[in-house]
């Protein structure tokens, strides 16, 4: 999907977001920066009483200045000798404070980033299981895919950065402060140029927020075309679209690996500008301070060393402001992704317990469009069915069968019109609760990359004989033997080591063990022969009247003996009766019968 374009309000949004989600670390990690900012700043200082010591030749205090003098009263506090010797070991205790305060602050910048893209994935993840299913049909689940796993590890990264550009700022501006103490207008002079060089470089290159928004989009397209190609394999080699699904792939790649080589071009571009300005200003500056200004021996000592630190540190902020802006799409794109998921959840349903038994479903003049569609797929819905009831549904391809039963899932809520269980809407029933009445059979259904028993009881502890005996019903049994390792045979990507009839009733047997009283067979067994097919229905007819069965067919044969039959016709149902009465009726029932008859389907 084309991601619109993002404002600088929206970019601030995302860092708010992230400093949100743990104030009390951030600040720590905040503090914790700022001490070991001041920390390096008093070992710079150091730089005074050690070289005025080291001049005055063990006699320190002899022409001290006021920062010397500072650093004798402290000595003199502490009760420690104000020698070169003491001087260098004070300096030496305050750096191993210094660097292990800053360990500390980079340790948890990194603990921050890894938790927030952790946090980031499970939100989104636990978000997308419980979207609707209409978002899903407009966001495809590659794009879903790309955002949870590849974005959000780039979205961290812009965390991590910023984090460290804070740390690096922190410390450029004490050093300018302590330059700016010693000489002032050669700062404000420096000051200047960098500031110009930086404007410079902003107006000659392309900013990294837009090449990196390049990188971001050029990277979900090479992921959905993967994922195009692995998933689909089978039609690609059998349609031949292998070279067109791989020049599609090498455009896209090389659009990402142009991309990234510009933004990380454009990165070592500004360091490299920024250290020959640095190495030039610094070198004038140091001509300046030397001839032109008259600063004590260990004041020069001090500027110098600020400026030494300081020159690679701006030109190392620069490339870092840029980096981040290349990856700050990434997180904003995901902050909007785990939006867009917020807005689309799946409501949880009411709070009302469903009945049990469920003795009646009706659907009251139901009408149905689907999200972004014109004009409605169903029409004017009604229809009762009866607890223990065999009803089928059957109709031309496209005319909106598994819409009804898709409803009747609350997989999507009626536009308008009402569907009741025993009287009560099923809007209003906890919609978990709802959902494990009803049992769906799909005719493609998923089979989970797992054993056979895994797919049979999705987790849940079953018993053996239970295991046995819907494996009786669905004709398990028939195909088991020929398993390796029986019920821990591994099905592969998708069942794709089974048959499409086998994988229908491996999805029947994980239908009929769960307890939901209403079962849904959508074309549920249109992959097997038709004598498997009677005969798995004749044994779930046999289960008992206390599971209902609607079946949507269309082989007409299915629902032969179904108590009822709706005949659907563009989104409206036009019949219904049984088999012999809607063959009396000679309408699109009969019609449809006749066309099978004669074509020598058995119907
Ligand atoms: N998620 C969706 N978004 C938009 N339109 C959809 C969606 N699912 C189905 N449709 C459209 O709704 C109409 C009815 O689809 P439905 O799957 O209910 O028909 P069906 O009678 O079960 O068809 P078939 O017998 O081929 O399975 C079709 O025109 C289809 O294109």
């Amino acid at each position: 999907m084309a991601e619109p374009d993002i404002s600088t309000g929206e970019k601030l949004e995302s860092l708010k977001q992230v400093a949100r989600h743990r104030p009390l670390f951030m600040a720590s990690v905040l503090v914790l920066s700022l001490v070991s900012t001041l920390l390096e700043g008093i070992g710079l200082t150091f730089l005074y009483p050690i070289i005025t010591a080291a001049q005055a030749e063990g006699d320190a205090v002899q022409n001290a200045d006021g920062v010397t003098e500072l650093f004798f009263q402290a000595y003199l506090t502490l009760g420690l000798p104000f020698t070169l010797e003491f001087l260098i070991v004070g300096l030496a205790s305050v750096m191993v404070v210094r660097y292990s305060v800053s360990f500390l602050a980079k340790w948890l910048s990194s603990v921050l980033t890894v938790e927030y893209e952790r946090y980031l994935r499970t939100h989104a993840y636990e978000l997308a299981l419980g979207a609707t299913v209409s978002y899903y049909d407009d966001e495809g689940s590659d794009d879903i895919l790309n955002a949870i796993i590849t974005q959000t590890q780039y979205a961290s990264g812009a965390i991590q950065q910023i984090l460290s550009l804070v740390r690096q700022t922190l410390l450029c501006l004490m050093y300018a402060s302590i330059a700016l103490v010693i000489a002032p207008v050669l700062t404000v002079v420096a000051t200047v140029v960098f500031g110009g060089l930086t404007y410079l470089i902003r107006h000659v290159l392309e900013p990294g927020y837009t090449v990196g928004d390049r990188v971001a989009t050029a990277n979900e397209r090479v992921q959905e075309n993967v994922q195009a190609g692995t998933q689909g394999i089978r039609d690609i080699k059998l349609f031949g679209m292998t070279d067109h699904l791989l020049s599609e792939f090498r455009t896209t790649i090389d659009r990402y690996t142009n991309s990234s080589i510009a933004l990380y071009r454009n990165q070592i571009a500004i360091r490299s500008i920024y250290e020959l300005g640095v190495a030039i200003v610094l070198f004038g500056l140091i001509y300046v301070a030397i001839s032109r200004l008259a600063l004590s021996i260990s004041a020069l000592g001090v500027f110098l060393f600020a400026m030494f630190r300081l020159g690679p540190r701006i030109s190392g902020l620069n490339s870092m402001v840029y980096a981040i802006e290349g990856n700050l799409p990434h997180l904003v794109r995901t902050h909007r992704f785990i939006g867009r998921l917020e807005e689309r959840q799946e409501p949880d349903g009411g709070t009302r317990s469903v009945p049990n038994p469920i003795d009646e479903v009706e659907f009251d003049d139901v009408s149905f469009t689907y999200d972004g569609e014109d004009g409605p797929v169903l029409s004017d819905i009604t229809l009762r069915i009866d607890r223990g009831e065999f009803v089928g549904i059957v109709g031309q391809s496209g005319t909106g069968k598994s819409t009804v039963v898709s409803l009747l899932a609350r997989i999507y809520d009626p536009t308008s019109g009402e569907i009741r269980a025993n009287g009560t809407s099923i809007e209003e029933f906890d919609l978990r609760e709802w959902r494990s009445n009803v049992a769906m059979v799909r005719q493609n259904p998923h089979i989970f990359n797992d054993t056979l028993r895994y797919n049979l009881t999705t987790g849940r502890d079953v018993s053996k004989g239970e295991l046995r005996r819907v494996s009786e019903v669905a004709q398990i049994s028939h195909f088991l033997d020929e398993l390796a390792a029986g019920y821990d045979t591994p099905l592969g990507d998708d069942g794709v080591k089974l048959s499409g009839g086998q994988r229908q009733r491996v999805a029947l047997a994980r239908a009929l063990l769960s307890d939901a009283e209403l079962l849904i067979l959508d074309e549920a067994t249109s992959d097997l022969d038709s004598d498997l097919e009677r005969r798995i229905h004749e044994t779930i007819e046999r289960l008992g009247d206390d599971r209902t069965v609607i079946a949507i067919a269309h082989r007409l044969s299915t629902v032969r003996t179904a108590d009822r039959i709706y005949t659907v016709e563009k989104g409206r149902i036009t019949e219904s009766g049984s088999h012999h009465e809607l063959l009396r009726n000679d309408g699109k029932y009969a019609y449809l019968h006749s066309i099978q008859h004669d074509s020598g389907e058995h119907a």
